[in-house]
């Protein structure tokens, strides 16, 4: 857990990439590590890919960043594009370097059963490995009628818990200083997953989001699109790193109301 969060401060800025196999190529091969590299010097504190494109990452790159090694896919292109299946395990992960494992799970999907199975097989694997694992967690489905319901969010980052995950990662409450109440409800720490849905500005999105007692953001699309991801990076990181040296407020005075 500790190689997670390389500020050491327990917050992360995790950068997931994992869009190549559910909505297909992040960017062209090459400009891939010079992706990687900018999110390392722009201060990343992990990148999460599947296993496969964890290979295609030079390796000086990882002594600076940990490697989340993401077991789940599903894709855009499937007739229930709400389904994941698990394509590898703790094991692969262990001989890849990884520093830790992500499972995705849409509660109030059609396959939410399987998907609860494999989270608490990948859990059971992980607990012999001493593997971290981040449980990706989202109300997402037929049966979901507000995605940003804090109280649906609030239930899917418990499972979280309850099913034996380390972090949790999820999307946001709305409105924003609702996600108080998700963390709140919670022992794990939450990262906060994407950009603003209205598509406004990506830094004071991920502040109002530390400030309602987020311990990180997961953003992917936002920072791999943007024309200087290194700038972008450092300007997040600052936001997730600045909040332990005590510049934002304690999430309680949020939810209360106070200062
Ligand atoms: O968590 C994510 C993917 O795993 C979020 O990605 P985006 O920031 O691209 O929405
Ligand atoms: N983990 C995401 C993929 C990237 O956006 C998902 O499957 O929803």
């Amino acid at each position: 857990m500790r190689r997670l969060s390389v500020a050491g401060d327990g917050r992360f800025l995790f950068v997931p990439l994992d869009h190549s196999v559910s909505d297909g190529p992040v960017v062209s091969q090459a400009r891939w590590n010079g992706l990687l590299r900018a999110l390392v010097d722009g201060g990343a504190d992990a990148v999460v890919v599947h296993k496969g494109r964890a290979r295609a990452i030079a390796p000086d790159i990882l002594r600076h960043c940990a490697l989340v090694v993401h077991l789940s896919a599903g894709t855009v292109h499937a007739a229930d594009t709400d389904a994941k299946v698990l394509v590898g395990d703790v094991e692969e992960a262990v001989r890849l370097g990884a520093d830790a494992v992500s499972v995705h799970v849409n509660l109030g999907s059609d396959t939410e059963h399987r998907q609860l199975g494999d989270l608490g097989t990948v859990a059971a694997s992980c607990d012999l490995w001493n593997m971290p694992l981040l449980a990706m967690i989202y109300p997402r489905g037929p049966r979901i009628a507000d995605p940003h319901d804090p109280a649906l969010l609030a239930h899917a980052v418990n499972i979280a818990a309850d099913l034996g995950a380390d972090l949790v990662k999820t999307s946001i409450a709305l409105p924003m200083e609702r996600m108080a109440e998700v963390v709140n409800s919670c022992p794990l720490p939450i990262l906060a997953a994407g950009g603003p849905p209205d598509g406004s500005d990506l830094v004071s999105h991920g502040t109002s989001l530390m400030l309602a007692g987020c311990r990180g953001l997961a953003v992917g699309r936002r920072i791999f699109s943007s024309p200087s991801p290194s700038s972008l990076v450092a300007r997040l990181a600052a936001v997730v790193h600045a909040a332990e040296a005590g510049t934002a407020p304690h999430p309680s005075t949020i939810a209360t109301g106070a200062a």
